[in-house]
């Protein structure tokens, strides 16, 4: 069924190639780890409060810190992926039914088609900043919507040119820019760690992101270990590394400037010596970004129609995305996809523990016919509750007021170090763990039963 020796079949029903080892996927997951986005972010790392800012070392312990907990769930995402052979909504087969399994896949398609449309945007005006408007915003959208449409067309073929020719090219970059920006800037920080708990929670919350993919890729992983320690080594690696380097980039800019428009943090960029040599590096290289969304969706739709020839879905797809870059202002979108994670931090929660501690890797079934489990959304939906009780990201002012009531009501009050993803991963785990048992006694009540009749 496949079109090209090694690479993904056209339709779910194809046997996936297993060719990602380690380095391969290491190399994906640090290219997903260093984003054009990622450089203004560091304006919330360094102060997350907008009134203590942090000091250098604290804003880095954040990122490390972050990065390694948020990935850590991004990776235990990965592995029934490995496992099964199945991409990321096709497992949620064996966790919810066939049929449940398309509400969170509907939702999982609507998300990455916002960040794919984000990152055409992102990639518009980081080209923009090289280029000055000679060339028009639009042109930009679609070039990069043509390349992210190949890359998904031709999934294993780009993450092999991630690893062997980008990889090194991004590092390059990166060492040369933090050689430029070291001896240009003192980075805007104060002397406190006040605010270390909430920088910790922006950067869990940046990583967790990728949670609803990670399977899409660790199913064509050699071993688990593979899909494991690429994402936690690849993308922290490569997180910390570009959350640093905006630090710097930031200081240089004018913190008051980046928070105006997030585009200015890429001015230094440009300005350093070779500057627009090796930012274009990192431009062009942020396609890798839009490819996973596409292809992520591409593969998500598959799990609704199992027989469509991906490459059609990935065309459609493609023309989509690029469709809203162009008409939508994609920054308004921003705000839901931050907050997205309240939906499937939870959920794979679930079925990570439903997975790995209750037996489910010996019973998954991922059938178009798999009998629908309701149990399992009673611990995904107190998850997505939790979420909201924990969390300190604000978002529309009536559900914030709304959540805020909902704490009233039940007498808990939302502590300074709470965290929306690990609250929510919590309370999805542990009511996973009593569903279970709960489950488990009712059988074994039934066949005592059973056995005394
Ligand atoms: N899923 C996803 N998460 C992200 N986090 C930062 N950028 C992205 C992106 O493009 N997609």
């Amino acid at each position: 069924m496949s079109h090209v020796a090694d690479e993904v079949p056209l339709t779910l029903e194809g046997e996936p190639p297993k060719t990602l080892g380690l380095l391969d996927q290491g190399a994906l997951w640090a290219n997903l780890g260093v984003s054009l986005l990622g450089f203004s972010g560091a304006l919330f790392l360094i102060n997350p409060l907008g009134d203590a800012p942090l000091s250098l070392l604290a804003a880095l312990t954040a990122a490390l810190v972050g990065s390694l907990i948020g990935t850590a769930m991004v990776g235990l995402a990965a592995v029934p992926g490995t496992q099964t052979g199945q991409p990321a909504m096709v497992l949620l087969r064996g966790l919810f039914g066939a049929r449940l399994s398309y509400i969170p896949t509907v939702l999982n398609i609507v998300q990455m088609v916002g960040w794919g449309a984000f990152e055409l945007w992102v990639i518009a005006m980081g080209a923009s900043a090289i280029f000055g408007s000679a060339v028009p915003y639009a042109v930009w959208v679609i070039v990069a919507g043509v390349i992210t449409t190949a890359l998904s067309i031709w999934p294993l073929g780009a993450v092999r040119v991630l690893r062997r020719y980008v990889t090194i090219a991004v590092i390059i970059a990166m060492i040369w820019f933090s050689v430029d920006f070291l001896g240009t800037a003192r980075p805007e920080t104060g002397g406190s760690w006040a605010a270390f708990a909430p920088a910790v929670d922006y950067v869990i919350a940046l990583s967790v992101s990728w949670v609803p993919l990670a399977a899409d890729f660790a199913r064509h992983s050699r071993s688990s270990t593979a899909a494991f320690g690429g994402v936690v080594g690849g993308y922290t690696l490569a997180q910390v590394a570009c959350l640093g380097l905006g630090v710097y980039a930031v200081a240089i800019a004018g913190s008051a400037a980046v928070t105006a428009d997030s585009t200015a943090v890429f001015g230094p960029f440009v300005a350093a010596p070779l500057g627009a040599l090796f930012f274009a590096v990192l431009v062009l290289r942020e396609t890798d970004q839009s490819f996973a969304n596409v292809y992520s969706t591409t593969v998500s739709l598959q799990n609704l129609m199992p027989r469509v020839d991906r490459r059609v879905f990935s065309t459609v797809v493609g023309v989509l995305t690029i469709g809203i870059a162009l008409v939508v202002d994609v920054t308004s979108y921003g705000a839901f996809l931050g907050v997205i994670g309240a939906v499937f931090v939870p959920m794979f929660a679930v079925l990570a523990v439903d997975y790995f501690v209750l037996g489910g890797v010996a019973r998954w079934n991922t059938e178009e016919g798999a009998p629908a489990r309701w149990s399992m959304l009673v611990p995904w939906v107190l998850g997505f509750a939790a979420y909201w009780l924990t969390t300190s990201t604000p978002t529309v002012e009536a559900w914030d007021a709304w959540w805020a009531a909902v704490r009233d009501a039940i007498g808990f009050t939302r502590q300074p170090w709470m965290n929306g993803a690990l609250g929510a991963a919590l309370v999805a785990a542990l009511v996973t763990l009593a569903v279970g048992a709960v489950t488990r006694s009712r059988r074994r009540h039934g066949h005592d039963q059973r056995v005394a009749g």
